[in-house]
Protein backbone atom coordinates (compact mmCIF):
# COMPACT_ATOMS: atom_id res chain seq x y z
CA UNK A 1 0.00 0.00 0.00
CA UNK A 2 1.38 3.44 -0.91
CA UNK A 3 -0.32 4.91 2.23
CA UNK A 4 1.83 5.74 5.93
CA UNK A 5 1.83 3.55 8.25
CA UNK A 6 2.20 3.77 11.81
CA UNK A 7 5.40 2.26 11.38
CA UNK A 8 6.59 5.12 9.33
CA UNK A 9 5.69 8.00 12.25
CA UNK A 10 7.53 8.63 15.57
CA UNK A 11 4.34 7.88 18.06
CA UNK A 12 6.03 8.38 21.41
CA UNK A 13 4.13 10.69 23.47
CA UNK A 14 1.88 11.64 20.97
CA UNK A 15 -1.61 11.38 21.62
CA UNK A 16 -3.18 9.06 18.75
CA UNK A 17 -6.91 8.93 17.46
CA UNK A 18 -6.93 5.29 16.60
CA UNK A 19 -10.44 4.36 14.89
CA UNK A 20 -11.29 0.45 14.91
CA UNK A 21 -14.14 -1.16 13.78
CA UNK A 22 -15.28 -2.72 17.10
CA UNK A 23 -18.80 -3.40 15.88
CA UNK A 24 -19.28 -6.49 17.26
CA UNK A 25 -21.89 -9.44 17.41
CA UNK A 26 -23.42 -9.32 20.71
CA UNK A 27 -26.36 -10.67 22.10
CA UNK A 28 -27.56 -9.47 25.70
CA UNK A 29 -24.62 -7.71 26.16
CA UNK A 30 -22.41 -10.44 25.78
CA UNK A 31 -20.05 -10.59 22.86
CA UNK A 32 -20.79 -13.53 20.69
CA UNK A 33 -17.08 -13.11 18.36
CA UNK A 34 -14.80 -11.55 19.49
CA UNK A 35 -12.59 -11.55 15.91
CA UNK A 36 -12.77 -7.89 15.27
CA UNK A 37 -11.51 -6.99 18.62
CA UNK A 38 -8.63 -9.51 18.33
CA UNK A 39 -7.82 -8.24 15.24
CA UNK A 40 -6.98 -4.67 16.22
CA UNK A 41 -4.60 -5.80 19.14
CA UNK A 42 -1.35 -5.49 17.41
CA UNK A 43 -1.89 -2.03 16.22
CA UNK A 44 -3.27 -1.20 19.90
CA UNK A 45 -0.12 -3.27 21.60
CA UNK A 46 2.61 -1.51 19.04
CA UNK A 47 0.97 1.86 19.81
CA UNK A 48 1.23 1.44 23.55
CA UNK A 49 4.30 -0.19 23.88
CA UNK A 50 5.87 2.71 21.86
CA UNK A 51 4.97 5.01 24.09
CA UNK A 52 1.61 6.29 22.64
CA UNK A 53 -1.15 7.75 24.42
CA UNK A 54 -3.78 5.55 22.75
CA UNK A 55 -7.44 7.26 22.52
CA UNK A 56 -9.49 4.47 20.53
CA UNK A 57 -12.87 5.13 18.59
CA UNK A 58 -15.32 2.62 16.92
CA UNK A 59 -18.89 2.61 15.83
CA UNK A 60 -21.25 0.00 17.22
CA UNK A 61 -24.34 -1.30 15.45
CA UNK A 62 -26.11 1.29 13.68
CA UNK A 63 -28.07 3.67 16.87
CA UNK A 64 -28.50 6.96 14.21
CA UNK A 65 -27.34 9.66 15.48
CA UNK A 66 -28.79 9.14 19.14
CA UNK A 67 -27.66 7.59 22.41
CA UNK A 68 -28.70 3.79 22.57
CA UNK A 69 -27.72 2.20 25.86
CA UNK A 70 -27.76 -1.30 24.59
CA UNK A 71 -25.37 0.08 21.44
CA UNK A 72 -22.72 1.29 24.73
CA UNK A 73 -19.07 0.25 24.02
CA UNK A 74 -18.80 -0.65 27.81
CA UNK A 75 -18.70 -4.35 27.55
CA UNK A 76 -15.77 -3.80 24.77
CA UNK A 77 -13.74 -1.89 26.95
CA UNK A 78 -14.07 -4.68 29.49
CA UNK A 79 -13.28 -7.30 27.05
CA UNK A 80 -10.37 -5.28 25.44
CA UNK A 81 -8.75 -4.70 28.96
CA UNK A 82 -8.68 -8.39 29.88
CA UNK A 83 -7.16 -9.03 26.34
CA UNK A 84 -4.63 -6.46 26.80
CA UNK A 85 -4.00 -7.64 30.41
CA UNK A 86 -4.28 -3.65 31.10
CA UNK A 87 -7.06 -1.39 32.36
CA UNK A 88 -8.32 0.45 29.69
CA UNK A 89 -9.97 3.81 30.30
CA UNK A 90 -13.70 4.24 29.32
CA UNK A 91 -15.30 7.28 28.62
CA UNK A 92 -19.58 7.49 28.10
CA UNK A 93 -18.87 10.51 25.78
CA UNK A 94 -16.45 10.21 22.29
CA UNK A 95 -15.30 14.33 22.68
CA UNK A 96 -16.17 17.19 24.70
CA UNK A 97 -15.00 18.46 27.90
CA UNK A 98 -15.14 15.56 30.22
CA UNK A 99 -13.16 13.25 27.24
CA UNK A 100 -10.20 16.15 26.99
CA UNK A 101 -10.02 16.00 30.77
CA UNK A 102 -9.80 12.15 30.36
CA UNK A 103 -6.96 12.31 27.69
CA UNK A 104 -5.21 15.20 29.61
CA UNK A 105 -4.41 12.75 32.29
CA UNK A 106 -3.39 9.80 30.05
CA UNK A 107 0.47 8.51 30.75
CA UNK A 108 2.15 7.05 27.72
CA UNK A 109 1.18 3.78 26.94
CA UNK A 110 -2.57 3.97 28.40
CA UNK A 111 -5.33 2.64 26.31
CA UNK A 112 -9.10 4.48 26.80
CA UNK A 113 -11.64 3.74 24.58
CA UNK A 114 -14.32 6.32 23.82
CA UNK A 115 -18.25 5.88 23.29
CA UNK A 116 -19.99 4.87 20.28
CA UNK A 117 -19.42 7.36 17.48
CA UNK A 118 -22.40 6.81 16.09
CA UNK A 119 -23.86 8.19 19.17
CA UNK A 120 -23.25 11.58 17.34
CA UNK A 121 -25.69 12.67 14.17
CA UNK A 122 -22.57 14.41 12.27
CA UNK A 123 -20.34 10.91 12.46
CA UNK A 124 -22.16 9.46 9.83
CA UNK A 125 -22.67 13.06 7.85
CA UNK A 126 -19.24 13.74 8.17
CA UNK A 127 -19.95 16.56 9.70
CA UNK A 128 -15.90 18.71 10.09
CA UNK A 129 -17.58 20.31 13.39
CA UNK A 130 -17.49 16.73 14.51
CA UNK A 131 -14.07 15.61 12.80
CA UNK A 132 -13.00 18.74 14.28
CA UNK A 133 -13.46 17.94 17.41
CA UNK A 134 -12.21 14.54 16.89
CA UNK A 135 -8.68 15.98 15.68
CA UNK A 136 -8.60 18.25 18.57
CA UNK A 137 -8.33 14.97 21.15
CA UNK A 138 -4.76 14.17 19.11
CA UNK A 139 -1.49 14.58 17.75
CA UNK A 140 -1.90 11.96 15.43
CA UNK A 141 -4.89 9.74 13.54
CA UNK A 142 -4.46 6.22 12.82
CA UNK A 143 -7.27 4.02 10.46
CA UNK A 144 -6.96 0.50 11.31
CA UNK A 145 -11.12 0.19 10.85
CA UNK A 146 -10.77 -2.18 7.35
CA UNK A 147 -14.67 -3.27 8.43
CA UNK A 148 -15.96 0.89 8.00
CA UNK A 149 -12.91 1.75 5.40
CA UNK A 150 -16.30 1.95 2.69
CA UNK A 151 -17.67 4.69 5.06
CA UNK A 152 -17.23 8.13 4.92
CA UNK A 153 -17.64 9.25 8.41
CA UNK A 154 -16.11 12.09 10.64
CA UNK A 155 -14.51 9.29 12.68
CA UNK A 156 -13.03 6.99 9.49
CA UNK A 157 -12.31 10.37 6.93
CA UNK A 158 -13.12 13.80 8.25
CA UNK A 159 -10.79 13.61 10.65
CA UNK A 160 -7.55 12.55 8.09
CA UNK A 161 -8.16 16.26 6.56
CA UNK A 162 -6.83 17.77 10.44
CA UNK A 163 -4.39 16.11 11.88
CA UNK A 164 -1.57 13.72 10.14
CA UNK A 165 -3.34 10.21 9.41
CA UNK A 166 -1.92 6.70 8.72
CA UNK A 167 -2.88 3.51 8.67
CA UNK A 168 -2.45 0.33 11.60
CA UNK A 169 -1.34 -2.83 10.90
CA UNK A 170 -5.00 -4.82 10.39
CA UNK A 171 -5.66 -1.89 7.66
CA UNK A 172 -1.91 -2.55 6.19
CA UNK A 173 -2.70 -6.08 6.15
CA UNK A 174 -6.97 -6.49 4.43
CA UNK A 175 -5.47 -4.36 2.09
CA UNK A 176 -2.72 -6.29 0.76
CA UNK A 177 -3.98 -9.91 1.29
CA UNK A 178 -7.17 -8.56 -0.71
CA UNK A 179 -5.40 -6.79 -3.43
CA UNK A 180 -2.95 -9.78 -3.91
CA UNK A 181 -6.02 -12.19 -4.14
CA UNK A 182 -7.77 -10.04 -6.85
CA UNK A 183 -4.99 -8.71 -8.52
CA UNK A 184 -4.96 -11.25 -11.15
CA UNK A 185 -7.39 -13.78 -9.35
CA UNK A 186 -7.64 -17.84 -9.99
CA UNK A 187 -10.50 -19.07 -11.76
CA UNK A 188 -13.38 -20.06 -11.59
CA UNK A 189 -13.72 -16.77 -8.95
CA UNK A 190 -17.09 -17.38 -7.73
CA UNK A 191 -18.48 -14.40 -5.12
CA UNK A 192 -21.22 -15.31 -2.66
CA UNK A 193 -23.49 -12.63 -1.00
CA UNK A 194 -25.66 -13.07 1.35
CA UNK A 195 -26.74 -11.47 4.43
CA UNK A 196 -29.21 -8.78 5.63
CA UNK A 197 -27.95 -5.73 4.34
CA UNK A 198 -29.65 -5.73 1.10
CA UNK A 199 -29.44 -2.25 0.67
CA UNK A 200 -25.73 -2.15 0.61
CA UNK A 201 -24.70 -4.94 -0.86
CA UNK A 202 -27.06 -5.29 -3.83
CA UNK A 203 -25.10 -2.62 -5.39
CA UNK A 204 -22.13 -4.43 -5.25
CA UNK A 205 -22.97 -7.24 -7.72
CA UNK A 206 -23.06 -4.90 -11.21
CA UNK A 207 -19.33 -4.41 -10.38
CA UNK A 208 -18.49 -7.83 -9.72
CA UNK A 209 -19.67 -9.22 -12.79
CA UNK A 210 -17.15 -7.69 -14.86
CA UNK A 211 -14.75 -10.08 -12.27
CA UNK A 212 -16.29 -13.09 -11.29
CA UNK A 213 -17.04 -16.86 -13.38
CA UNK A 214 -20.01 -16.95 -10.95
CA UNK A 215 -22.14 -14.94 -8.43
CA UNK A 216 -24.31 -16.85 -6.07
CA UNK A 217 -26.82 -15.20 -3.68
CA UNK A 218 -28.21 -16.61 -0.52
CA UNK A 219 -29.33 -15.36 3.16
CA UNK A 220 -32.02 -12.09 2.89
CA UNK A 221 -30.57 -10.78 -0.11
CA UNK A 222 -31.76 -13.63 -2.31
CA UNK A 223 -35.39 -13.11 -1.53
CA UNK A 224 -35.81 -9.76 -4.13
CA UNK A 225 -33.95 -11.97 -6.60
CA UNK A 226 -36.42 -15.05 -5.99
CA UNK A 227 -39.54 -12.13 -6.36
CA UNK A 228 -37.54 -10.87 -9.52
CA UNK A 229 -37.90 -14.46 -11.22
CA UNK A 230 -41.64 -14.14 -10.59
CA UNK A 231 -42.13 -16.50 -7.62
CA UNK A 232 -44.10 -15.02 -4.39
CA UNK A 233 -42.14 -14.80 -1.80
CA UNK A 234 -44.41 -14.83 1.38
CA UNK A 235 -43.15 -12.53 4.29
CA UNK A 236 -39.40 -13.17 3.77
CA UNK A 237 -36.85 -9.82 3.49
CA UNK A 238 -37.48 -7.88 0.11
CA UNK A 239 -36.28 -4.47 -0.96
CA UNK A 240 -39.17 -3.83 -3.37
CA UNK A 241 -37.38 -0.74 -5.05
CA UNK A 242 -34.76 -3.19 -6.31
CA UNK A 243 -36.81 -6.14 -8.07
CA UNK A 244 -36.45 -4.01 -10.98
CA UNK A 245 -32.30 -4.08 -10.56
CA UNK A 246 -31.93 -7.70 -9.77
CA UNK A 247 -33.85 -8.55 -12.87
CA UNK A 248 -31.54 -6.22 -14.83
CA UNK A 249 -28.37 -8.11 -13.21
CA UNK A 250 -29.59 -11.38 -13.65
CA UNK A 251 -30.22 -10.19 -17.07
CA UNK A 252 -26.73 -8.61 -17.63
CA UNK A 253 -25.10 -12.06 -16.11
CA UNK A 254 -26.59 -13.94 -19.19
CA UNK A 255 -25.18 -11.37 -21.71
CA UNK A 256 -21.84 -11.78 -19.78
CA UNK A 257 -21.57 -15.30 -19.39
CA UNK A 258 -21.41 -15.04 -15.56
CA UNK A 259 -23.24 -18.30 -14.00
CA UNK A 260 -25.71 -16.40 -11.54
CA UNK A 261 -27.19 -18.86 -8.81
CA UNK A 262 -30.12 -17.92 -7.02
CA UNK A 263 -31.49 -20.44 -4.83
CA UNK A 264 -34.00 -22.86 -6.44
CA UNK A 265 -35.39 -24.20 -2.67
CA UNK A 266 -35.27 -22.42 1.12
CA UNK A 267 -36.60 -23.19 4.01
CA UNK A 268 -39.70 -21.28 5.62
CA UNK A 269 -40.59 -20.92 8.92
CA UNK A 270 -43.58 -19.67 11.12
CA UNK A 271 -42.10 -17.47 13.04
CA UNK A 272 -38.06 -16.59 13.61
CA UNK A 273 -37.43 -19.04 16.51
CA UNK A 274 -34.90 -22.15 17.09
CA UNK A 275 -39.09 -23.98 17.77
CA UNK A 276 -41.25 -21.86 14.82
CA UNK A 277 -42.68 -24.62 12.31
CA UNK A 278 -40.38 -25.06 9.38
CA UNK A 279 -40.89 -26.39 5.44
CA UNK A 280 -38.24 -26.91 2.86
CA UNK A 281 -39.84 -25.81 -0.20
CA UNK A 282 -39.17 -24.91 -3.81
CA UNK A 283 -38.84 -21.32 -4.88
CA UNK A 284 -42.20 -21.56 -6.24
CA UNK A 285 -44.18 -23.03 -3.64
CA UNK A 286 -43.22 -20.29 -0.81
CA UNK A 287 -46.52 -20.06 1.65
CA UNK A 288 -47.85 -16.03 1.43
CA UNK A 289 -47.31 -15.53 5.71
CA UNK A 290 -44.10 -18.20 6.15
CA UNK A 291 -40.81 -16.54 5.84
CA UNK A 292 -37.93 -17.74 4.13
CA UNK A 293 -34.79 -18.06 6.28
CA UNK A 294 -32.50 -20.38 4.60
CA UNK A 295 -31.39 -21.97 1.52
CA UNK A 296 -33.05 -25.63 1.10
CA UNK A 297 -30.97 -28.90 0.74
CA UNK A 298 -30.89 -28.92 -3.40
CA UNK A 299 -29.37 -25.29 -3.17
CA UNK A 300 -27.55 -26.19 -0.69
CA UNK A 301 -25.44 -29.04 -3.02
CA UNK A 302 -25.74 -26.65 -5.80
CA UNK A 303 -23.84 -24.05 -4.44
CA UNK A 304 -21.31 -26.58 -2.52
CA UNK A 305 -20.62 -28.10 -5.98
CA UNK A 306 -19.78 -24.64 -7.64
CA UNK A 307 -17.56 -24.03 -4.58
CA UNK A 308 -15.68 -27.07 -4.50
CA UNK A 309 -14.50 -26.67 -8.72
CA UNK A 310 -13.31 -22.52 -7.76
CA UNK A 311 -10.18 -21.68 -7.18
CA UNK A 312 -10.77 -18.35 -5.61
CA UNK A 313 -13.98 -17.52 -3.57
CA UNK A 314 -15.24 -14.54 -2.03
CA UNK A 315 -18.06 -14.65 0.44
CA UNK A 316 -19.71 -12.63 2.43
CA UNK A 317 -22.77 -12.75 4.17
CA UNK A 318 -24.38 -15.84 5.77
CA UNK A 319 -26.95 -17.97 3.60
CA UNK A 320 -29.45 -17.82 6.68
CA UNK A 321 -30.38 -17.28 10.08
CA UNK A 322 -27.13 -18.52 11.10
CA UNK A 323 -27.71 -17.76 14.80
CA UNK A 324 -30.62 -20.08 15.09
CA UNK A 325 -29.36 -23.92 14.85
CA UNK A 326 -32.61 -24.82 12.68
CA UNK A 327 -31.82 -22.07 10.36
CA UNK A 328 -27.77 -22.90 10.01
CA UNK A 329 -27.25 -25.85 7.56
CA UNK A 330 -27.42 -23.16 4.22
CA UNK A 331 -24.22 -20.99 5.88
CA UNK A 332 -22.55 -24.55 7.77
CA UNK A 333 -22.95 -26.09 3.83
CA UNK A 334 -20.84 -23.34 2.08
CA UNK A 335 -18.59 -23.15 5.26
CA UNK A 336 -17.75 -27.12 4.84
CA UNK A 337 -17.27 -27.00 0.97
CA UNK A 338 -14.56 -24.12 1.46
CA UNK A 339 -12.97 -26.05 4.38
CA UNK A 340 -13.17 -29.33 2.07
CA UNK A 341 -11.36 -27.41 -0.55
CA UNK A 342 -7.53 -26.79 -0.07
CA UNK A 343 -6.90 -25.41 -3.58
CA UNK A 344 -9.44 -22.99 -3.21
CA UNK A 345 -8.42 -19.89 -2.17
CA UNK A 346 -11.10 -18.25 0.25
CA UNK A 347 -11.49 -15.01 1.57
CA UNK A 348 -14.84 -14.75 4.20
CA UNK A 349 -15.86 -11.13 5.23
CA UNK A 350 -18.03 -9.60 7.66
CA UNK A 351 -18.74 -9.47 11.16
CA UNK A 352 -21.50 -11.96 10.80
CA UNK A 353 -19.99 -14.59 7.95
CA UNK A 354 -16.68 -14.63 10.32
CA UNK A 355 -18.41 -15.66 13.50
CA UNK A 356 -20.71 -17.88 11.42
CA UNK A 357 -17.41 -19.40 10.65
CA UNK A 358 -15.45 -19.26 13.86
CA UNK A 359 -19.54 -21.09 14.97
CA UNK A 360 -18.82 -23.86 13.04
CA UNK A 361 -14.83 -24.17 14.15
CA UNK A 362 -13.64 -23.68 10.34
CA UNK A 363 -11.90 -20.24 10.79
CA UNK A 364 -8.69 -21.84 10.43
CA UNK A 365 -9.75 -23.98 7.32
CA UNK A 366 -10.27 -20.53 5.65
CA UNK A 367 -7.18 -18.71 3.25
CA UNK A 368 -8.11 -15.14 5.05
CA UNK A 369 -10.32 -13.87 7.38
CA UNK A 370 -11.31 -10.28 6.38
CA UNK A 371 -12.80 -8.20 8.69
CA UNK A 372 -14.58 -5.91 6.23
CA UNK A 373 -17.89 -7.50 4.99
CA UNK A 374 -18.93 -4.78 3.21
CA UNK A 375 -15.37 -3.12 2.81
CA UNK A 376 -14.12 -5.86 1.21
CA UNK A 377 -17.20 -6.23 -1.29
CA UNK A 378 -16.43 -2.39 -2.37
CA UNK A 379 -12.25 -3.04 -2.76
CA UNK A 380 -13.17 -5.93 -4.59
CA UNK A 381 -15.14 -3.62 -7.04
CA UNK A 382 -12.38 -1.80 -7.49
CA UNK A 383 -13.66 1.20 -5.70
CA UNK A 384 -11.37 3.18 -3.61
CA UNK A 385 -12.54 3.29 0.08
CA UNK A 386 -12.91 6.92 1.57
CA UNK A 387 -11.23 5.68 5.31
CA UNK A 388 -7.95 4.98 3.09
CA UNK A 389 -7.73 7.65 0.22
CA UNK A 390 -7.50 10.11 2.78
CA UNK A 391 -4.32 8.27 4.89
CA UNK A 392 -1.00 10.32 3.72
CA UNK A 393 0.98 8.97 1.05
CA UNK A 394 4.40 7.50 1.39
N1 LIG B 1 -33.18 -15.15 5.10
C1 LIG B 1 -32.82 -14.26 6.02
N2 LIG B 1 -33.72 -13.46 6.59
C2 LIG B 1 -33.36 -12.56 7.54
N3 LIG B 1 -32.10 -12.40 7.99
C3 LIG B 1 -31.15 -13.19 7.46
C4 LIG B 1 -31.46 -14.15 6.45
N4 LIG B 1 -30.31 -14.78 6.13
C5 LIG B 1 -29.34 -14.24 6.90
N5 LIG B 1 -29.83 -13.29 7.71
C6 LIG B 1 -29.10 -12.52 8.74
O1 LIG B 1 -28.12 -11.72 8.14
C7 LIG B 1 -27.24 -11.29 9.17
C8 LIG B 1 -25.90 -10.98 8.61
O2 LIG B 1 -26.02 -10.03 7.58
P1 LIG B 1 -24.86 -9.00 7.18
O3 LIG B 1 -24.63 -8.03 8.28
O4 LIG B 1 -25.26 -8.47 5.86
O5 LIG B 1 -23.57 -9.97 7.04
P2 LIG B 1 -22.03 -9.70 7.39
O6 LIG B 1 -21.96 -9.13 8.80
O7 LIG B 1 -21.34 -11.01 7.27
O8 LIG B 1 -21.57 -8.69 6.36
C9 LIG B 1 -27.20 -12.42 10.16
O9 LIG B 1 -27.47 -11.90 11.44
C10 LIG B 1 -28.30 -13.38 9.68
O10 LIG B 1 -29.13 -13.84 10.73
O1 LIG C 1 -20.18 -4.68 10.37
C1 LIG C 1 -19.77 -3.96 9.47
O2 LIG C 1 -19.98 -4.22 8.16
P1 LIG C 1 -20.22 -5.70 7.53
O3 LIG C 1 -21.51 -6.23 8.13
O4 LIG C 1 -20.35 -5.43 6.06
O5 LIG C 1 -19.01 -6.51 7.87
C2 LIG C 1 -18.95 -2.72 9.72
O6 LIG C 1 -18.70 -2.56 11.10
C3 LIG C 1 -19.65 -1.51 9.13
O7 LIG C 1 -20.89 -1.33 9.74
P2 LIG C 1 -22.06 -0.56 8.95
O8 LIG C 1 -22.48 -1.44 7.78
O9 LIG C 1 -23.16 -0.34 9.96
O10 LIG C 1 -21.46 0.74 8.47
Amino acid sequence: MNKKSIRDVDVKGKRVFCRVDFNVPMQDGVITDETRIRAALPTIQYLAENGAKVILASHFGRPKGQVVEELRLTPVAKRLGELLGKNVIKTDEAYGPVVQEAVAGMSEGDVLLLENVRFYAGEEKNDPALAKEFAALADLYVNDAFGAAHRAHASTAGIAEYIPAVSGFLMEKEIEVLGKALSNPDRPFTAIIGGAKVRDKIGVISNLLDKVDNLIVGGGLAYTFIKAQGHEIGKSLLEEDKIDLAKEFMETAKQKGVNFYVPVDIVVADGFSNDANTQEVSVDAIPSDWEGLDIGPKTREIYADVIRNSKLVIWNGPMGVFELDTFAKGTKAVADALAESPNTYSVIGGGDSAAAVEKFGLADKMSHISTGGGASLEFMEGKELPGVVRLNDK
